[in-house]
């Protein structure tokens, strides 16, 4: 076995610190071309389905990629902007602010990268240790914990990691479920949009779904959507009836955590709630799952089952409040990383290096 060297490196250079912020991943264009690879990715990774690999891979390869592949592209053109896939922008924007804050450190660099597709979790690791970065802060923009999502995270880095000489010191973020900053972020959206269009009868929160047996079998993410729902609701003063947790985006025939947002739609009117408001704390970026699926999908559920009024309230995104919430977790991680103390060592090395010559 070879391992990698790291290029551009020098003993007795300046250590610094890479951050590098994740998100799930999104195809390279809105066409069954560019989403068959992209899906196939995605759904070969063990930690997303867990159904033994021989059975999947002939559901997936015969029925799943050539059909899906189609669907969803047609969906994904329907949200496509200029600049791109949504879930890629709002991510990039967001990394470019957090870069924005620490600017005035000259140790610290921030990047992005997308657990599947484009721009990759290697490349973007390859990056930042050419870019002289020694200790490294890897934050998964989800706010709870999954083993689909943060855990398949952590796969991709560990896999890299297998293959290099040099591995930083590394600090890996499990979960930001109750950052206080965030909760106040979300809640702040929220209160605007009341300020704006009044309070609906209903305030949804909607996370992505995962099947119910990944639940049972300890995965704490259903736990953590309804602790966030909890805080939330306590940050606002909404009593147990005002609101509701539901779970979205469900795939293939197996039970997914419950309620699901589609089947509760389509009840509430029947039940006398003629409007809500949905948002979604599990997100940190609009993409296709809160653009076509809540925004365009969901809505129609409801207003065709009799709803009047639906409103989607956006996520976060680059707003400045979110930012703050992010760096305050990188900050935490970052505690005991004394950069100055560093610098010292690093003369001293330096030092000891000459005179061993
Ligand atoms: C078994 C399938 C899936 C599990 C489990 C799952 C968990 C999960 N996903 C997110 C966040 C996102 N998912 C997105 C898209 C997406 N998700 C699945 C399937 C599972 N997700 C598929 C097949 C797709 C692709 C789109 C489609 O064909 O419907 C996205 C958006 C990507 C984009 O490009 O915009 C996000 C974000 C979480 C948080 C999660 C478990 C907690
Ligand atoms: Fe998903
Ligand atoms: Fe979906």
């Amino acid at each position: 076995m070879k391992f990698q060297n790291t290029p551009n490196f020098s003993h007795g250079q300046q250590d610094k610190i890479g951050v590098l912020l994740t998100n799930l991943g999104t195809p390279d264009a809105p066409t069954k071309e560019a989403l068959k690879p992209y899906l196939k990715e995605f759904l070969s990774d063990p930690r997303v389905v867990e159904i033994p690999r021989l059975i999947w891979w002939c559901i997936l390869n015969g029925v799943i990629l050539p059909f899906r592949s189609r669907r969803s592209a047609k969906a994904y053109k329907g949200v496509w902007t200029e600049e791109g896939s949504p879930l890629l922008v709002n991510t990039q924007n967001i990394a470019n602010k957090v870069a924005e804050h620490y600017s005035d450190k000259s140790d610290v660099i921030v990047d992005f990268a997308m657990r599947y597709g484009n721009p990759s979790v290697e490349s973007k690791l390859q990056g930042l240790l050419n870019q002289g970065a020694r200790k490294v802060i890897v934050l998964p923009l989800y706010p709870q914990y999954s083993a689909t999502t943060t855990a398949s995270t952590f796969d991709a880095v560990a896999d890299v990691f297998k293959k290099t000489r040099f591995i930083p010191e590394l600090r890996f973020v499990n979960h930001y479920t109750d950052s206080k900053k965030l909760i106040i972020a979300l809640a702040n959206k929220i209160r605007k949009s009341w300020e704006a269009n009044g309070k609906a009868d209903k305030l949804i929160f909607s996370y992505h779904g995962i099947p119910n047996r990944y639940w049972h079998n300890g995965d704490p993410y259903a736990c953590q959507c309804h602790k966030t729902s909890r805080l939330l609701a306590e940050e606002l003063g909404l009593g147990e009836g005002e609101y509701l947790t539901c779970f979205q985006s469900r795939f293939g025939k197996e039970e997914w955590v419950k309620p699901y947002l589609d089947h509760t739609l389509k009840a509430l009117p029947s039940e006398g709630i003629k409007s809500v408001q949905v948002v979604c704390p599990g997100f940190s970026a609009d993409c296709l799952e809160t653009i076509e699926e809540i925004g365009e999908e969901n809505r129609d559920y409801f207003l065709e089952a009799g709803g009047a009024k639906f409103e989607y309230i956006s996520c976060l995104n680059d707003e400045a409040e979110h930012i703050d919430a992010l760096s305050e977790i990188i900050d935490k991680q970052m505690l005991g990383w004394n950069v100055e103390a560093d610098v010292e060592m690093r003369d001293k090395r330096a030092e000891a290096l000459r005179q061993s010559k």
